[in-house]
């Protein structure tokens, strides 16, 4: 998923592709010139300073006007009507409209008729902008794979934000460079007025291109031949469609709160950067980090993430910007506001870039382009509200200065308005990550941290069942066998469908891996026959995959208690620390094996190797494994403990010393408990009726409910099915303890 060069040269290579992103370029780069050359143009108009200064922010601010207005709709233009031919019609649009602007000027030599058409002009610009841009946006995954999608918007940002703007800028400054040259030739050749025409040109090529050449743009997946229904109902389904998808809410979310936390960034700026004590630039400065953060997240992000799922990049990124605006907050220097900046600009570079692709992929093609348009236009608000909010009130108050000891740091209303936007983005952040995660369940570092080494912690395949999973660990000859028998025994008395298992050997499959890891000796013809340490974590793996997959799932899936004797840690201590293979490498392996599937409950019997392997062996030399050196049994301890002190909440650890039946009724306390945890939270929903009856017969009975195990005796329907290995084993010992005087 990582995209490299190639990803963007094959890209390149689908021509209707290559075709828009031309188009998109030259667009982007007649936008920039069309912003600045009009702004510039107005600003020819006047003499008098003030006057220019008002005039080139005027002409902004009434190119953000028309979102408040048009942007609701102009969604549906773009869901309503042939791409293509919306496209090139707001290109025909603004070709017309920006050459009307030095034409006015020309026939009429009149400042006020000019300037009041300019604004007229610069209105219907933007209505133009409005409509082709989702038009745009939406047209880009009818003619790519879904894969494809992040190279190409790389390449679209890059043109866009990277090359479009200093090019632009380059034409402007030609222009007014040479203007002593060309001025002599009348007003016509003013530089504005040349760079207006230009532009307006820029535009005619980008009509007939779209028009006649990318005719794929038309080719829609969606229900364009069938629309009937009315643009109230287009634009009231665009707001419906928002409610019922919770990604796509989660997605508009995030990004939106990356905008409020740019708009307070860019309006508190500069009273901020006084407070760095660097001097005029600091300002400029900061901003260029800024950038330089944005374009490295764009350009790189994709690479060092790897294969991180991009759902839950999308959330980290908002969160890593968040981030960055606490590190600006509370900047005590220069370089620390460097940093932040940086690091803002990661964030939002990556969150831009996640945030359009996921939107592409998740959004269908009849509701696209509202999507786009509403995020369009509600970035626009939220930027102009953020940025009138913060621009006056970071000034307000002055700054008073906190000694740390070390450095002293100025707390100003800047500073402390960033610590806001930086609580805001990250908190918009986590929200967007909880909505749109795709892997609940997967601790998050520990995945970020595995695809970013190009191993992704695997999504937990879903249960649909209510069943309860325990298992037992520990070292050879804790009891792990003997409880688990009890354990089933009196869970099968209380009414339960218990499920005794184990591993390895749980299946036909299983039993044939077990004699292939266990059997003691088979270095006998050429000497390879025992597994080495690699083979011997897959056989253990494969045998663990063939067990989720035929009887744990299955039966947690009907709602039974199933009960395990070892599980994923017995991997992770014997294979990944006792044959030094790595934890997380082992553990891995397994959590790909099995889906994800985690145990409720992991009873620790924790035994002294010595006094294990006495009893495990019993006389006798053991298997493989229990052969092994005492110092590879040490470590296998140690590992059980590591696992259970880090997750406590999951682990019951108990000390192996005790007989069997205190050992017992510690693990019946903790079942019994959780047990009723589960029932109280599922119950209502999906039912239980192994339990709904034992709960039935305790409220009967409350004493019998604690004697069940000296006094039922084993329900008949619970027989298991001889061809099962897995029901087999164990089973007569679980008659037998049930029957137990
Ligand atoms: N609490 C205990 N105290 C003393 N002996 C016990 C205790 N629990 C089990 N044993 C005995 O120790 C031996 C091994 O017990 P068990 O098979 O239950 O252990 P295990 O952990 O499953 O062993 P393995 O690792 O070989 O599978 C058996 O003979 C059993 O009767
Ligand atoms: C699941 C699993 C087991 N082992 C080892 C641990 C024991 O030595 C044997 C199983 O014997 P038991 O009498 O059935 O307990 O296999 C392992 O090394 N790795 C594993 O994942």
């Amino acid at each position: 998923m990582a995209n490299t060069l190639a990803d963007i040269q094959t890209v390149l290579r689908i021509r209707p592709f290559r075709r828009l992103w031309t188009v998109l370029g030259l667009a982007s780069f007649g936008d920039w010139l069309a912003i600045f050359a009009t702004a510039g143009f107005a600003q020819s108009l006047f003499d008098d300073p003030a006057a220019k200064g008002a005039a080139f922010s005027a002409t902004i601010v009434l190119r953000l006007l028309p979102s408040l207005v048009l942007g609701p709709v102009a969604g549906v233009f773009a869901d309503r009507f042939d791409r293509r031919k919306t496209m090139a019609a707001c290109d025909t649009a603004r070709f017309l409209l920006i050459a009307s602007v030095p034409t006015v000027y020309l026939v009429t030599n009149n400042t006020a008729v000019t300037v009041a058409w300019l604004a007229i002009a610069q209105l219907c610009i933007e209505g133009a902008v409005l409509i082709w841009s989702p038009a745009k946006e939406a047209a880009v995954p009818n003619l790519l794979p879904a894969e494809k999608y992040e190279a190409a918007n790389q390449l679209s940002l890059a043109t866009t934000y990277g090359i479009a703007p200093p090019l632009a800028f380059a034409i402007l400054a030609i222009l007014e460079r040479g203007s002593a040259v060309w001025s002599n030739l009348g007003t016509w050749a003013e530089p504005m007025v040349i760079a207006l025409y230009l532009t307006a040109a820029m535009f005619a090529i980008l009509a007939v291109t779209v028009f006649f050449f990318i005719p794929e743009i038309s080719g829609r997946t969606g229900r364009i031949a069938a629309k009937t229904s009315s643009v109230w109902n287009d634009f009231v389904e665009g707001w419906s469609y928002l409610r019922t998808s919770e990604r796509v809410r989660g997605l508009i979310l995030g990004m939106l709160g990356a905008f409020s936390g740019a708009g307070i960034l860019i309006g508190v700026g500069t009273v901020y950067a006084t407070t760095l004590g660097a001097g005029e630039a600091a300002f400029y400065t900061l901003a260029v980090f800024l950038f330089l953060g944005l374009g490295g997240g764009i350009a790189f992000g994709p690479k060092l993430i790897g294969e991180l799922s991009r759902l839950r990049w999308f959330g980290m990124s908002i969160v890593l910007a968040g981030a960055g605006l606490a590190i600006d907050a509370v900047a005590p220097h220069m370089v620390f506001s460097i940093i932040g900046s940086v690091v803002i600009g990661l964030g939002a570079g990556m969150a831009f870039l996640a945030g359009i692709t996921l939107l592409q992929r998740e959004t269908e093609d009849e509701i696209r382009g509202r999507m786009f348009a509403f995020i369009a236009v509600s970035a626009r608000v939220i930027l102009m509200l953020s940025m009138t909010i913060a621009a006056p009130l970071a000034g307000w108050q002055a700054a008073r200065q906190l000694d740390l000891g070390f450095t002293e740091v100025q707390i100003s209303m800047s500073r402390i308005l960033l610590f806001v936007a930086a609580a805001l983005v990250a908190w918009l952040g986590v929200t967007a990550f909880r909505s749109m995660d795709d892997k609940p369940g997967v601790p998050v570092l520990a995945d970020l941290w595995s695809s970013l080494r190009g191993r992704p912690l695997s999504a937990v395949d879903p249960i649909a069942g209510t069943g309860f999973f325990v298992v037992f660990e520990g070292g050879e000859g804790a009891g792990k066998s003997t409880q688990s028998v009890k354990l089933a025994a009196w869970l099968k008395l209380r009414g339960y469908e218990a499920v005794l298992t184990r591993e390895p050997g749980a299946t036909e499959l299983g039993m044939r891996i077990r004699s292939l890891v266990l059997d003691p000796a088979p270095n006998t013809g050429s000497g390879d026959r025992a597994p080495g340490p690699r083979a011997e974590a897959l056989l253990f793996a494969a045998d663990r995959a063939q067990h989720v997959d035929k009887v744990i799932r299955p039966a947690l899936e009907r709602g039974a208690v199933v009960v395990s004797d070892r599980y994923i840690d017995s991997s992770i201590a014997y294979q990944g620390s006792g044959r030094a293979l790595g934890k997380n490498e082992v553990a891995w392996v397994s959590t790909w094996a099995t889906g994800g599937l985690k145990p409720d409950l992991t009873v620790l019997l924790d035994v002294e190797p010595t006094a294990g392997l006495h009893r495990a062996k019993a006389g006798g030399d053991g298997d493989r494994l229990e052969q092994e050196e005492l110092e590879y049994h040490q470590k296998v301890r140690e590992t059980f403990l590591q696992l259970a002190a880090a997750d406590a909440h999951r682990y019951l650890v108990i000390e192996a010393g005790g007989t069997p039946d205190e050992i017992a009724a510690k693990v019946r306390e903790a079942v019994a408990e959780r047990l009723d945890i589960r029932t109280q939270t599922t119950r209502t929903e999906t039912g239980w009726p192994g339990l709904d009856s034992a709960k039935n017969d305790s409220a009967k009975n409350d004493s019998a409910k604690t004697d069940a195990v000296e006094t039922d005796a084993v329900p008949e329907d619970a027989t298991p099915d001889s061809t099962d290995p897995a029901k087999d084993y164990g089973w007569d010992a679980v008659v037998e303890e049930a029957g137990r005087p």
